[in-house]
């Protein structure tokens, strides 16, 4: 292609190409950018609010990054102790190391350090929120079904690993939060049968808090697990490309389709503004609200716990597990088992697992192959939905455990009160959420059978001849017909008779039996209102009118 001369269209002069031609030519030549990009970038992307929830991940994920090195230029990752003296006068004299120390410096004395840094911390924060909730958009559309079970696993292992690169961070200043987080963490470890002792003295150098810990987390969290994440969210995006966004059920719209606006130029002018929207409001809670502000905290001092410790949001439900478990302890051959605190610290991975497993539990349950497309009304589904308000719900009582003395000086409380409310809610709650949610699913199935089949209610009110009063209800366009009836209404597997032609016994696997159960509590009678048909709209429209 290079060095190629077309004609102008306006007089038949040959034009060299001009230098931005040559340029892609050039790099066309080399990449093949051009062909990659005749059938990527037309690329059709449904819109929907809540696929923005993907992209704030993204987009907090990166000005993580970008705040994150620059803080690299002035944090030093180190326990080396010093004597501080500055201009931060109430610290003057005060014994620190020299992590805490720099920190202070980054607040204090580099230009721009402490907008920097609230920006990181908050970008911390929104990165973490915003996983959460693009994580139950996926859930509760059921967009984790066929084809994307890997990516949900991918956006799965993101937020782990986004959860404790956040953990490494907040220990990175070593000031009196951040060391009470590490010694959080370091009792965890050394609650692991046998072999706890020895992974705290490897991890730590030696005794508790030793000399090590910082200058290990540090590669840790600006380096390994970044890098990790910055793969696995490049191959999660490749991965929403190639599979394409679901969309939700509309005219026109099939499993087969996609209906949306090209990736470029539209999309990408969308996103990147919306980069600019999600910087700019990190910004300006980075300039005007503080967080973590470690000059009042202090210098972390293994002797000392400040009250009110309090670990980042989205940790508070792992030490809500703890602080609300009976402080168990057995000896076992000499052996102390730490079970109060072992139990909590292995039930946090089974509560995530639950999540990360989900898709996989469904798709047995349904035995469904197929791929889809078009994502699902949380209401259409409503065990599934009751489920994740369910983990939900568990979530936030576990975060009042882990708040249970900010709770309980703030509602003048008895923390052994809160204490004991958190220990029933843990089970009660979630089943009454489970209840609740599936009942309130049902509820609006329900309207939507009557708005198809009976119209928007108009809130006009007309008497008949005969004196009855009736209300005016509004047709629906074949439109809002469509998605009101569009979903599918999964049937229970069934096990099927248990005896064949002969008489003979059918042999039935206990995972089949169980499967069935699962089936029927999921989708048997009771779980779903059947939906309207085209043949009782027909019926109502040629009946007499009368709602
Ligand atoms: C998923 C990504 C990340 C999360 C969730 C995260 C979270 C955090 C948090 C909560 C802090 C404590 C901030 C404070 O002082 O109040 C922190 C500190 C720090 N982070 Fe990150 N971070 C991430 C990525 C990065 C990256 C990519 C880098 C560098 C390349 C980085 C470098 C630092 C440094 C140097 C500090 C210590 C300085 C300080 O605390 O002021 N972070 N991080
Ligand atoms: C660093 C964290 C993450 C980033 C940057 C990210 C980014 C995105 C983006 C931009 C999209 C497309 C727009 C949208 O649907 O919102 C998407 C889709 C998706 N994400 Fe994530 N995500 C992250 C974490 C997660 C997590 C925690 C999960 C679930 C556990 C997840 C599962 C999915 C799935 C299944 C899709 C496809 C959805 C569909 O086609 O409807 N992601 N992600």
């Amino acid at each position: 292609m290079s060095g190629r001369i077309e004609r102008s269209r306006s007089n038949g002069r040959p034009v060299a190409p001009s230098k931005g031609e040559r340029l892609a030519d050039w790099a066309d030549g080399r990449i093949g950018l051009n062909a990659l990009a005749k059938t990527q970038m037309r690329k059709v992307f449904p819109d929907h609010w809540s696929f923005m929830f993907g992209e704030i991940c993204l987009y907090s994920f990166l000005i993580l990054i970008l705040t994150g090195v620059w803080l690299t230029l002035f944090f030093e990752p180190s326990n080396v102790e010093v004597v501080y003296e500055g201009p931060y006068e109430p610290l003057n004299g005060i014994l620190m190391t020299r992590a805490y120390e720099s920190t202070l410096e980054i607040s204090m004395e580099v230009r721009g350090g402490l907008l920097i840094r609230q920006i990181h911390h908050w970008a911390a924060l929104i990165f973490v929120v915003g996983m959460l909730v693009h994580m139950m958009r996926v859930f509760f559309t059921g967009a984790f079904r066929k084809p994307r079970e890997v990516n949900w696993l991918f956006g799965w292992t993101l937020l782990m690993l986004g959860l404790i690169t956040g953990l490494t961070g907040y220990s990175l200043p070593d000031d009196l939060l951040s060391g009470t987080g590490i010694r959080f963490a370091q009792g965890a470890i050394l609650s692991v049968p046998v072999v706890g002792t020895y992974l705290s003295m490897f991890l730590f150098g030696g005794e508790f808090p030793g000399h090590d810990i910082i200058a290990r987390l540090y590669p840790i969290h600006v380096l390994l697990l970044p890098g990790i994440m910055l793969g696995l969210v490049v191959a999660h995006l490749i991965l929403v490309f190639y599979h394409k966004h679901t969309q939700f059920a509309g005219p026109g719209r099939t499993e087969k389709n996609v209906i949306g606006m090209p990736f470029m130029p539209i999309y990408m002018a969308k996103a990147g503004g919306f980069f600019f929207l999600v910087f700019g409001v990190l910004a300006v809670l980075g300039a005007v609200a503080q967080i973590n502000p470690v000059w009042a905290i202090g210098p972390y001092r293994p002797d000392l716990v400040s009250t009110g410790a309090q670990p980042d949001w989205y940790l508070g439900f792992s030490e809500g597990l703890i602080r609300v478990m009976p402080g168990w302890e057995i000896n076992l051959f000499g052996h102390t088992l730490a079970l109060g605190v072992f139990i909590p610290f292995t039930l946090f991975p089974l509560i995530m697992m639950a999540i990360a497993v989900y898709p996989f539990i469904e798709a047995w349950i349904t035995g469904d192959k197929r791929e889809h497309h078009i994502a699902d009304r949380p209401r259409n589904a409503p065990t599934r939905t009751g489920l994740g308000v369910a983990w939900l719900s568990l979530y936030g009582v576990l975060l009042i455990g882990g708040g249970n003395d900010i709770v309980a000086t703030h509602l003048h409380l008895s923390i052994n009160v809160i204490t004991w409310f958190v220990r029933i809610a843990v089970f009660v709650v979630p089943v009454l959420a489970f209840v609740v949610t599936r009942r309130i699913c049902l509820g609006l199935q329900h309207r939507d059978r009557d708005k198809a089949l009976h119209g928007r209610e108009s809130g006009i009110i007309k008497r008949l001849p005969h004196g009855e009063f009736i209300e005016v209800h509004e047709p629906l366009s074949q439109a809002q017909r469509h998605v009101l009836t569009a979903h599918e209404q999964t049937l229970p597997y069934e096990l099927g008779p248990r005896r064949d032609a002969n008489g003979v016994e059918r042999r039935v696997k206990r995972s089949d039996r169980l499967r069935a159960r699962l089936a029927r509590a999921m989708y048997g009678p009771g779980t779903q209102v059947p939906k309207a048909t085209a043949e009782e709209y027909r019926e109502l429209q040629h009946g007499d009118g009368h709602h």
